[in-house]
């Protein structure tokens, strides 16, 4: 299972994170989060982080050509896409970054949102499931509803996001089976400032999931 934690800020918490069995880190490029860091930023926090970790650029509504510039001037591996972005803008990125994995981010609000998640079956590599907040794009510690989401199995692999912690992951994963978990807000002091014992905490109940 892929275990990513994201909104790293510090190079420390990065090192540290990545020692504890994170198999991605995830780096907020949205100008208007908390967790936002720049690309002089995200080179000092990767610079020590071991090859075999996935670093994952998070973006909404971004230009391609912009994320395109960035995604050269660091070691960024993945990108997830966390706006409105349509299945045609996901393809245009594909072909300006042909060798990252392209995420696509669903804020879900009800089934019909989760539904909809098939007209990006061609166009990405990986789904994520969020939950949906009127005024937040991401990073809310909402949780979606696992009951409803226990059908969902789509045909490229997916991460779990939204709300999840050390005290509702092994719930979430017992309900629903995703290939990787996205964790945030649940396991920080603050925005942008990781716990890491909340981490370690997290980390050791995704033990028994882990060969999923
Ligand atoms: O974390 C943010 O500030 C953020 C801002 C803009 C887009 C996405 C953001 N974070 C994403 O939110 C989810 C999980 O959040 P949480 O665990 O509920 O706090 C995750 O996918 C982050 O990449």
């Amino acid at each position: 299972m892929r275990i990513k934690i994201c909104g790293i800020t510090q190079p420390d918490q990065g090192r540290a994170i990545a020692n504890l069995g994170a198999t991605a880190l995830g780096f907020i490029l949205v100008p208007s989060s908390p967790r936002y860091v720049n690309i002089e930023q995200i080179n000092a926090i990767t610079v020590a982080i071991p090859d075999q970790i996935d670093l994952i650029g998070v973006f909404a509504d971004e230009q391609p050509e912009i994320i395109q510039q960035i995604i050269v001037k660091t070691p960024l591996t993945s990108v997830q896409l966390h706006g409105k972005e349509s299945p045609e803008y996901c393809q245009r990125l594909r072909q300006l970054l042909p060798d990252r994995e392209i995420i696509k981010a669903l804020r879900i609000k009800d089934r019909e949102s989760w539904e909809k998640s098939a007209i990006y079956f061609n166009s990405v590599d990986t789904l994520l499931l969020d939950a949906y907040h009127p005024q937040l794009l991401g990073g809310t510690g909402h949780t979606l509803d696992w009951q409803a989401l226990a059908s969902f199995s789509p045909p490229l692999p997916w991460f779990l996001a939204g709300g999840l912690n050390p005290d509702n992951i092994s719930e979430a994963l017992t309900r629903l089976h995703p290939q990787g978990i996205d964790v945030s807000s649940g396991v920080e002091r603050s925005p942008g400032d990781k716990d890491l014992k909340k981490v370690a905490l997290l980390l050791e109940r995704l033990q028994k999931f882990r060969d999923q």
